[in-house]
């Protein structure tokens, strides 16, 4: 047996390194192609193709559009003797190729790039260094300046990178545009804390993200190296009609300073942050391999992004999802104080609900209950603090979730149903996955949580998980909740959601029923 094994071994190792030579004459063939693809439209005096500017094909990913059409061979991350570092040495760099001052494109498409590439040196990235520094810029642009010198994947801005592409293909956005970042500082102080230099606690976002065009301000002034800040601080006041009638009913006193007057405004402090993924360290937190998590991301997203193949050396992605709004109530210095209470809610995006005013969840009044709640701790002398990730429904959608609205409506709508709907469509009743959730918190300098304003065992293990004990967990109050939410709320106590009360048999569970359509009707 073990001789067959070995075998085995050798054979594969031989059909590895003759991929790996395949692969390199590949890349210097389509140069080549593309050489003489260059120097034919040079020569002759075909007619401009139709687009503004003629494109070709580089890197080795595929030869010119008018060749022969052979598909890339990428090699994969599982099988070591295929690491990308083993490819692309004779193909050139894309900062080879000349950029259009026009469109900011280089007149050669590069699809992706390799490690040893002529013109390819990533600024060093440590990742977890405490010296942002020693730590490195996050560098993702593709702007001719910078392209060589990317040290990350993806594109900034999240979902948002699509309208991007949109505003400079439709030349709303000058290509060349450099961001005027004065006066933009954050308008309050927020760390360094030692949690920003643990490699392990900080993975789905960049903590020096606020910082950047102060801390690397020489790398963009002087090498015209194009860094973009990943988080923004500023201040504002907000005012929400349901706080005024807290104030009216008493359970909210205005103070001049953290709820300013009757109408119940607020002052508050927000942080909006774009996620930075570290992938070696969003793979542990998952219990997988990069060279799954690298993969899946790859396939997942239509091809989007081949460097998650071809550039192994490159461990951190830009993906183009939401990010999160941290809302401070009182003296953000509180937050991450041991002798100070900190009162916390973690909200995920309901837009149907939180918005617009949905009966049929918890997710407004329970957002409220944690203003309110944060805004008391604040005026005790603590602090509040509500985190609102964009993750709606659940992380599937509004329209997996109307599609579980309809099911449940034409259905009866019981609690005892209520995750079965939801799995019958999506396969899953849940796809926030909490586990990259309590780094904002490690970022924030939080290490412990007074009261947690929330009935999620999910969120709750995430925490605890990451080693920010929960001292005291807060339900919604009845009081609280809409009648057509009782479904909702039942269900989750059922299936592990936090609750001082008791639990439901399987008989009281198929009781609570919500409004049928019909009832809406009339
Ligand atoms: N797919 C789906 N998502 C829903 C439905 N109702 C609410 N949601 C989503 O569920 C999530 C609720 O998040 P949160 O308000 O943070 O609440 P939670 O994590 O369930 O628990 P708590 O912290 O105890 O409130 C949001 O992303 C909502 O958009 C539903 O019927 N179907
Ligand atoms: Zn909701």
């Amino acid at each position: 047996m073990a001789g067959s094994t070995d075998d085995i071994k050798t054979v594969l190792a031989q059909i590895a390194q003759s991929q790996s030579h395949l692969l390199s004459a590949f890349d210097s063939l389509s140069h080549r192609v593309d050489e003489l693809a260059q120097s034919q439209s040079r020569t002759s005096n075909r007619p401009q193709a139709k687009t503004e500017e003629s494109f070709s094909i580089v890197n080795g990913s595929a030869p010119p559009p008018a060749t022969n059409g052979l598909v890339p061979v990428v090699p994969s991350l599982q099988s070591p003797p295929l690491m990308p570092q083993d490819a692309g040495t004779s193909t050139p760099g894309p900062t080879a190729a000349p950029t259009s001052p026009k469109s900011g494109f280089t007149s050669r498409i590069v699809l992706t790039t390799y490690p040893k590439q002529i013109g390819i040196k990533p600024l060093p990235m440590d990742w977890g260094n405490p010296d942002p520094k020693l730590r490195g810029p996050v560098t993702v642009s593709r702007a001719a300046s910078t392209i060589g010198k990317r040290n990350a994947i993806g594109a900034h801005g999240g979902s948002y990178s699509i309208y991007y592409a949109l505003a400079l293909a439709s030349k709303e956005l000058k290509a060349d545009h450099k961001p005027d970042f004065t006066n933009t500082q954050p308008a309050v102080e927020i760390g360094p804390f030692p949690q920003w230099g643990d490699k392990k606690k900080i993975v789905a976002m960049d903590p020096w993200g606020h910082s950047v065009p102060w801390t690397y301000g020489d790398m963009i002034k002087n090498e015209n190296v194009d860094l973009r800040p990943t988080i923004a601080i500023t201040k504002a006041h907000m005012k929400l009609p349901e706080l005024e009638e807290s104030v009216r009913a008493g359970r909210l006193v205005p103070d001049g300073k953290v709820c300013l007057n009757a109408g119940g405004e607020l002052a508050v402090t927000k942080v909006a942050v774009e996620p930075v993924w570290y992938l070696p360290g969003v793979a542990e937190r998952f219990g997988i391999d990069e060279g799954t998590l690298r993969r899946s991301l790859f396939e997942h997203t239509g091809g989007m992004y081949p460097e998650l193949i071809t550039r192994g050396d490159i461990k951190v992605f830009l993906p183009p999802i939401g990010g999160l709004t941290v809302y401070i109530f009182g003296d953000p210095a509180k937050m991450s104080d041991p002798n100070s209470r900190l009162a916390l809610r973690i909200h995920d995006e309901c837009n149907g609900s939180d918005v617009f005013g949905s009966d049929i969840c918890t997710c407004r009044p329970y957002l409220i209950f944690g203003i309110e709640e944060a805004v008391k701790e604040a005026q005790n002398g603590g602090c509040g603090v509500v985190i609102y990730f964009r993750k709606e429904g659940r992380a599937l959608g509004e329209v997996t979730k109307y599609l579980v609205y309809n099911a449940r409506k034409r259905g009866e709508d019981r609690a005892s149903d209520y995750f079965k709907r939801t799995e019958n469509i999506a396969g899953v009743k849940d796809m926030r996955f909490q586990a990259l959730m309590p780094d904002i918190l490690h970022w924030l300098g939080i290490t412990k949580i007074d009261r947690m304003l929330s009935m999620s065992n999910m969120k709750h293990d995430a925490i605890v998980g990451q080693g920010i004990p929960i001292h005291e967990r807060v339900e919604l109050p009845a009081e609280w909740i809409p009648a057509d939410s009782r479904v909702e709320i039942d269900a989750k106590i059922t299936a592990g959601y936090f609750t001082a009360g008791k639990k439901m048999t399987e008989e009281e569970l198929k009781a609570v029923q919500g409004r049928m359509w019909e009832d809406i009707d009339h």
